[in-house]
């Protein structure tokens, strides 16, 4: 799928702005605070309906306006559709294809599939396991839809299981028979979860360690571990055990809630030995995995989104950054910048067209 024509009112700090891609390579070049990452974001939007940094939809709103809209052109194999999004202040958001709404976002993700390479994604390296767990399901979800309903399942049933336990601690008395009802599709949902996490990884990992091959040429060695409960027991025996110590908590302590991702450089924890270059080369070469995986399983090329993409990496990490783009033929390609020389350096030596807009 290619963004032809992009057209924002309203949106972040941008009042009017539209704009016609190239079907390969677009940069947006700009001193800090111009608006740059703000229109990734509208691009981000219309594939999934929602800002990537997680905000309340409210605050892409222009400062002192009462709507926001985000229309594009995208050029898929056999049609040109027009996508377009409004927020009012007052009302509910829409999002149109050809002028029919959908009735479920769900319905629309899938249409526009985008991969996002940010400065924000040092969280996942520095935060606690639950941000890599939402990345997972992230990953996972946006082609299994079965994988996403086990987890909605799971989750409800996890809390079900939660209040239980500390509604007996409150009220001093203990039902094994209530408990049990839960542990059942607990098991049977957690343990598909972590059949499905387990297999992805496994797919994904070879992947990854190769584009960080590639970005580092060959400097060192990186490894993801998958660390879950699940590995070492059955879950419906772990609940068992668990039993006492859960009472005690009053809280399930086992399962795969409690999953967790390692990200090893060259057999030392990235988040303690990489430098910010490595750690950045690590979560590139991870996004590039996830697009990788989404271009095979859907047919669709992703878009691309580099936020800051050079910052930190060093030139021949750029260069092999370049080299790979230019080998895997990523498909249509957004990058922002603050030096319009370093982009127009970097983008003559890819071999694609592209235009440079100046914010
Ligand atoms: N709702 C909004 N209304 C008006 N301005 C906004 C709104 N939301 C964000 N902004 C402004 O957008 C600017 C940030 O834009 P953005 O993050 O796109 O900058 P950038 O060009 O990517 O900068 P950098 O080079 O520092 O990454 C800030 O000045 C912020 O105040």
């Amino acid at each position: 799928m290619i963004i032809q024509k992009l057209s924002l009112i309203n949106f972040k700090n941008h009042s009017l702005k539209s704009f016609e891609f190239s079907p390969q390579i677009n940069c947006f070049v700009g001193n800090n605070g111009a608006g740059k990452t703000n229109i990734l974001d509208a691009l981000h939007y219309l594939s999934v309906g929602k800002s990537f940094l997680g905000n309340s939809d409210f605050n892409s709103i222009k400062k002192e306006e009462y709507f926001f809209t985000i229309e594009a052109e995208i050029v898929g194999l056999e049609k040109t559709d027009i996508l377009k999004i409004i927020l009012p202040k007052e009302g509910k958001k829409s999002i149109k294809k050809n002028d029919k709404s959908y009735e479920r976002l769900s319905e629309h993700i899938g249409y526009l599939p985008i991969v996002m390479i940010s400065p924000y994604d040092s969280n996942l390296i520095s935060d606690s396991g639950e941000s890599r767990r939402k990345f997972l399901d992230a990953m996972i979800s946006q082609t299994d839809s079965a994988y996403l309903f086990n987890l909605i399942q799971y989750q409800k049933t996890l809390q079900q299981r939660n209040a239980l336990l500390k509604d007996f601690a409150k009220n001093r008395y203990f039902d094994i028979d209530s408990l049990e009802i839960y542990n059942e599709p607990l098991s049977k949902f957690g343990t598909e979860i972590f059949n499905k996490r387990k297999e992805f990884l496994t797919n994904l990992s070879p992947f990854v360690q190769e584009y960080y091959k590639i970005i580092s040429g060959g400097k060192e060695e990186i490894k993801i571990i998958y660390q879950s409960d699940l590995e070492e027991e059955n879950f419906k025996k772990l609940l068992i055990q668990n039993l006492e110590k859960d009472k005690i908590l009053t809280y399930t302590s086992k399962g795969i809630h409690k999953d967790d991702l390692i990200f090893e450089m060259d057999n030392s924890l990235i988040k303690k030995l990489g430098s910010q270059g490595q750690q950045k080369s690590f979560l590139i070469a991870l996004k590039l995995s996830q697009m990788n995986r989404i271009k095979n399983l859907t047919g669709k090329t992703p878009v691309l989104l580099l936020d800051d993409i050079f910052d930190k990496l060093d030139d021949l990490r750029v260069s092999q950054l370049i080299n790979l783009v230019n080998k895997e033929h990523f498909g249509q390609i957004f990058i922002t910048d603050t030096s319009k020389e370093r982009t127009e350096f970097v983008v003559k030596k890819i071999n694609e067209e592209s235009k440079i807009f100046e914010i």
